[in-house]
């Protein structure tokens, strides 16, 4: 018995009448229905597996929806093959009834999902929003790097103000000892010449007494700038105290150093310094001069420049006085 005649015995009757008992339309029936039952059962495995690997997915119960209204499709598709053998009908109609309640459900549930599906941004906007944010983030370490070199910069000013003397703008004490000492160190280390100079105005009070502290200060200004116009520019000059200027000098001897004292020492004195009032004022200094010994540290070479400063003082005024080698300790 052939593969046809298997298909159009007795089992097939009364069912079959439909098809008008033609093999090919029956073979035709057979094989597309065939073919929907099984992707109509493979599609809702795959969607419910995406479903399961991907729990972020945007409205995934609908996609569960779908697999359930497909496979019911696909078990009516099923039943309606064997019908045209056995007579489920009932069991078809049941199956169907589900088929059609599901498939509502999911129309009423999908037309529902509309406007919440369109309001998921596109591709496109994503790809925008995406530019603005590198725009933005460009924008802010441009911004940042701004921001780091103004920090730089104003560091380098609070740095340099810390050393500065407000009034006069030459190196404060701090700034002065901290110079100092690096040139100390560099003079030991090459075995080189470093004197020092410590300048004070004579009677200084006086001014202040007689004219105003304005007045004494607009003196302080003229006689730092009196002493950087006698120095040179390797040359380190800076406010000791008051009205007590200290000037080292790099390579260079007690006797260099002598002469560059009397050199201020002749200025001051010929300096005529001016007041607001249009007048002039006409002032000295007093200078201690020494040269820096082997091995001097910086406390011992200020105690005695200090001490040649003194004894200028003690000497009249208006005077060098330069410590010999011998004396110097
Ligand atoms: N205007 C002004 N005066 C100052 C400043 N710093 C210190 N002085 C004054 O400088 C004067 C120093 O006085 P003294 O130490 O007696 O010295 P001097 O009058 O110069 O006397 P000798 O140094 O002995 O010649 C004081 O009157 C201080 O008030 C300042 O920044 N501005």
């Amino acid at each position: 018995m052939g593969i046809w005649d298997k298909l159009l015995d007795g089992s097939f009757m009364p069912h079959g009448h439909c098809l008008l008992w033609l093999p090919d339309l029956l073979f035709l029936h057979v094989t597309g229905d065939a073919l929907t039952v099984i992707a109509y059962f493979v599609i809702p495995t795959a969607l419910v597996y995406l479903v399961n690997k991907r729990a972020d997915l945007a409205f995934n119960w609908i996609f569960i929806m779908f697999a359930a209204f497909i496979f019911l499709c696909g078990v009516t598709h099923l039943l309606s093959l064997i019908n045209i053998w056995h007579g489920y009908y009932y069991i078809e109609g049941i199956s169907k009834l589900a088929t059609g309640l599901i498939s509502i459900l999911t129309a009423v549930m999908v037309w529902r999902l509309v406007p919440a599906a369109l309001a998921i941004p596109s591709n496109a906007d994503f790809r925008s929003k995406n530019e603005a944010l590198l725009k933005a983030q460009n924008e802010l370490l441009a911004a940042n790097q701004l921001l780091e070199q103004r920090v730089l910069e104003r560091t380098r000013e609070l740095e340099h103000q810390a050393r500065t003397d407000a009034l006069t703008g030459i190196l404060n004490r701090g700034g002065l000892m901290e110079r100092l000492k690096m040139e100390i160190d560099r003079a030991s280390r090459y075995h080189q010449k470093l004197s020092v100079l410590m300048v004070d105005l004579d009677h200084f009070k006086d001014v202040n007494d007689k004219f105003g502290h304005l007045t004494g200060d607009a003196v302080l200004i003229e006689m730092s700038n009196l002493l950087i116009k006698a120095a040179r520019a390797t040359d380190v000059l800076g406010r000791f105290g008051g009205e007590e200027y200290l000037l080292v000098l790099p390579e260079t001897d007690a006797q260099s150093a002598r002469q560059l004292a009397e050199r201020i020492r002749r200025d001051v004195e010929q300096h005529r310094f001016v007041q607001d009032d249009g007048s002039y004022l006409s002032l000295t200094c007093s200078i201690g001069v020494t040269e820096l010994r082997a091995d001097q540290d910086k406390t011992s070479l200020l105690q005695v420049v200090d001490r040649m400063l003194y004894d200028a003082k003690e000497s009249g005024r208006n005077t060098v006085v330069v410590s010999d080698s011998d004396s110097a300790d």
